[in-house]
């Protein structure tokens, strides 16, 4: 078929949204996915939760995993600082061509930069690919049996530092059972369950806070 769902994704996105207007974007998104057809974004329930800990984090440096349509993406984006930078990671090449056009109708190219691939091959390599110190803000947001292998990762490679957030979506719905077990028990994380609803229907979902103390 021609179009996919992220393609008509955009191609509402290019009608109703105004270029360099990020909240535009994401209102956009939602107004499509809740009254033509569900995708996968975070939402705006859930993503009302992302804005305050985005907000309260105020981060210099954010990684997040997933980047889909870059819903997301946008939505932290458009609350960060004009130094501050967002490392985002998408599998899908044809995803993360259609999220590259939607970032930058959102104005916040100069904010982003993506990574094509996959996150177990690209985070070893961001401490030197990006001069990335440490990272703030984890976004995790992909594959949800990759939360755990990918924290663990970040981990090994020095990425968090004493007080880096870690926030993980559809710990419900999906679910990312094996992630919680080991983030809730961990003497390393102090964990909070923020509860919401999946993206734009009434089924139980949430968000897990983690921050990582060292
Ligand atoms: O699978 C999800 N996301 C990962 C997509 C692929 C990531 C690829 N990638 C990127 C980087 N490395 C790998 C997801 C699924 C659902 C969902 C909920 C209910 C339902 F009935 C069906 C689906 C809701 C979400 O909010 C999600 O995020
Ligand atoms: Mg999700």
């Amino acid at each position: 078929t021609r179009t996919s769902k992220p393609k008509r994704i955009l191609a509402y996105v290019e009608k109703h949204a105004v270029p360099g207007d990020a909240e535009s974007v994401v209102n956009a998104i939602d107004a499509y996915c809740s009254r033509v057809e569900w995708a996968m974004n975070v939402g705006s329930d859930k993503g009302k939760i992302l804005d305050r800990v985005v907000s309260e984090t105020d981060p210099d440096t954010v990684l997040e995993l997933g980047t889909y349509c870059g819903y997301s993406t946008v939505r932290i984006g458009r609350l960060l600082r004009p130094e501050a930078r967002l490392v985002t990671i998408e599998m899908n090449p044809d995803n993360a061509k259609i999220a590259k056009q939607i970032i930058a109708l959102a104005g916040l190219n100069s904010k982003i930069e993506m990574l094509v691939g996959s996150s177990s091959d690209l985070i070893p390599q961001l401490k030197k690919k990006l001069d990335m110190k440490t990272l703030d803000l984890v976004f995790l947001d992909h594959w949800k049996i990759f939360y755990l292998p990918d924290t663990r990762c970040l981990e090994e490679t020095g990425l968090l530092h004493k007080g880096t957030v870690l926030l993980a979506d559809n710990v419900v719905c999906p679910g990312t059972p094996e992630y919680l077990k080991y983030i809730r028990n961990s003497s390393r994380y102090r964990s909070e369950y923020f509860p919401s609803r999946l993206e734009y229907l009434q089924v139980e979902d949430g968000l897990e806070k983690s921050v990582f103390l060292g």
